[in-house]
């Protein structure tokens, strides 16, 4: 599967489209290339199967027109069912050359393989409830479904339903990635995700998370080199052991916990009684897993935040600081679920890419906005969005672990962004190696092979 690669919106689609028109790209040229370019993964998936492509209005429609052509070049017994009439140039000019029967899509039989070429980028608002029916319909038909660019109603910018989407089995990303490619709900309906490349390069501040490039420590290394990571321990001391065996897993050369004695925590990490945490050769502090919310809380946190290290406010410390975003250091990493991050940012506009920006913009910190959609964001505008990650991970301790992974990696690189985005690319990796069934515990187990599968 391809990872990595910008991800554009509708309009930063669209605005590269015309760049490469002013260019001297021709635009029937583009809409064949990326037709081509579907009909040939199509053409794997479904071989020589009875075919029914079911094409839109505007140019997402012009593709299905261009596929069909091909498709039926090559043998494969295609019909064609269209809503409506083509409104675009191109599209009316696929539509020609497509030359055969245009079916009504609202009576049309099914088809062994069905692709849905009704509305991509364009689409403005739901379908229809009686063409919504037909083609969640078509797809619960057929054996094999595909997806042109998106699947017709999902909301491009947002990953939203704008109205009811069937499940495909292939969505094929034309050109870029969309954030309906990686956003929750849309995301969950595309089934295999394939980009299909139509000689558009842009560059995006916002891409997908991509395997990080890992490296191994040299001979010169030492545990303090490799690097220090202190976890505070608090109310549920449970919670800072598995963060803490977490960021041991993670690279760091050692962890030090602070926690009263009588925890039961790996030998390799080292237990400290109380909170001092002026060692200068602490890279990373972590706090809020099992922190607990009280007075004596705040003041652990209070010095965690004057203690100046690199930092890692998660859980109980992210609930402590809503309403004081202000008091967030610079460059700290906030690891916030749904629910913290409403408490800390409130109800901000945008699609969840948006409001990890802003919340990052606001607080001058790195955001892992997590969930079944992890999206990471920088001050400065960058972000990574990590989809389809296993959903054996909504299981209790695993915000624990990934907090944990972002402390042992801040550490060791000494960059809150890059250490978050590998922390969460390792997190799912550790889940994908974990299988079934997991508890937080198993993802300690297959961090190390998760490590060096990206040496
Ligand atoms: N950009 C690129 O680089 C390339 C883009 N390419 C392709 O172009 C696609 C984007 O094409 P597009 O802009 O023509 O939009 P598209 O999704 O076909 O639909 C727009 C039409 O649907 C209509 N409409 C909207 N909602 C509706 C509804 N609920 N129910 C009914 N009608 C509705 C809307 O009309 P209106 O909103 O004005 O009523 C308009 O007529 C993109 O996804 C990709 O496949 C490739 O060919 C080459 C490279
Ligand atoms: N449905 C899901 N699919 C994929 N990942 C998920 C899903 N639900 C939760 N996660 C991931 O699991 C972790 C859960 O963290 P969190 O909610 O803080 O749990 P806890 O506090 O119990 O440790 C996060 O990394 C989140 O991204
Ligand atoms: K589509």
């Amino acid at each position: 599967m391809t990872r990595g690669g910008p991800i554009l919106t509708a309009a930063q689609m669209r605005a590269a489209e015309q760049a490469a028109f002013d260019a001297g790209v021709d635009a029937y040229g583009l809409m064949e290339t990326a037709g081509a370019a579907a009909a040939e993964i199509i053409w794997r998936g479904g071989h020589k199967r009875d075919t029914l492509i079911l094409c839109g209005p505007g140019n997402n429609g012009g593709d299905g027109f261009v596929i069909a052509r091909i498709l039926r070049d090559r043998g494969v017994p295609v019909r064609v069912a269209a809503l409506g009439e083509s409104r675009t140039s191109s599209g009316l000019r696929a539509r020609a050359a497509w030359g055969g029967s245009v079916e009504d899509m609202m009576t049309a039989a099914p088809a062994t393989q069905i692709v849905d070429a009704l509305f991509g980028t364009g689409l403005t608002r739901g379908l229809d409830s009686a063409v919504a029916g037909r083609l969640g319909a078509f797809v619960e038909a057929a054996t094999f479904s595909h997806a042109v660019d998106l699947p017709s109603g999902v909301e491009t910018d947002s990953g939203a339903l704008l109205s009811a989407a069937p499940h495909f089995g292939t969505t094929i990303a034309l050109g870029a990635w969309k954030p309906a490619h990686l956003l929750q709900p849309a995301s969950g309906h595309l089934g295999r995700l394939v980009l299909a490349d139509i000689g558009i390069a842009v560059p995006s501040r916002v891409r997908r998370l991509a395997p990080p490039i890992l490296e191994a420590p040299g001979p010169e290394a030492h545990k303090y080199r490799r690097g220090l990571v202190a976890v505070v321990g608090g109310a549920m001391p449970g919670a800072a052991a598995l963060a803490a065996s977490a960021a041991a897993h993670s690279g760091a050369g050692m962890v030090r916990l602070h926690a009263a004695a009588g925890l039961v925590v790996p030998h390799a990490i080292v237990r400290q009684e109380g909170h001092d945490l002026s060692d200068p050769r602490i890279r990373a502090l972590l706090i809020g897993p099992g922190l607990g919310r009280d007075d004596a809380t705040r003041r652990l946190l209070n010095a965690a935040l004057a203690a100046a290290h690199p930092l890692v406010l998660d859980a109980d410390a992210l609930v402590l600081l809503a309403g004081a975003v202000d008091r967030i250091p610079a460059g700290a990493i906030l690891t916030p679920h749904e629910g913290e991050f409403q408490r800390l940012f409130g109800d901000l506009p945008g699609s969840k890419i948006d409001r990890a920006l802003a919340a990052a913009r606001q607080s001058g910190a790195m955001v892992v906005y997590k969930g079944a959609d992890s999206v990471i964001a920088a001050p400065d505008g960058r972000a990574a969005v990590a989809g389809g990650a296993s959903p054996w991970l909504s299981t209790a301790g695993t915000g624990d672990v990934l907090a944990g992974l972002a402390a042992g990696r801040l550490a060791v690189t000494g960059d809150p962004f890059r250490a978050a985005c590998e922390a969460v690319w390792l997190h799912g990796e550790a889940a994908r190696r974990a299988g079934a069934a997991f508890v937080a515990d198993d993802l300690l187990r297959a961090l190390p092979a998760a490590i060096a599968a990206r040496l």
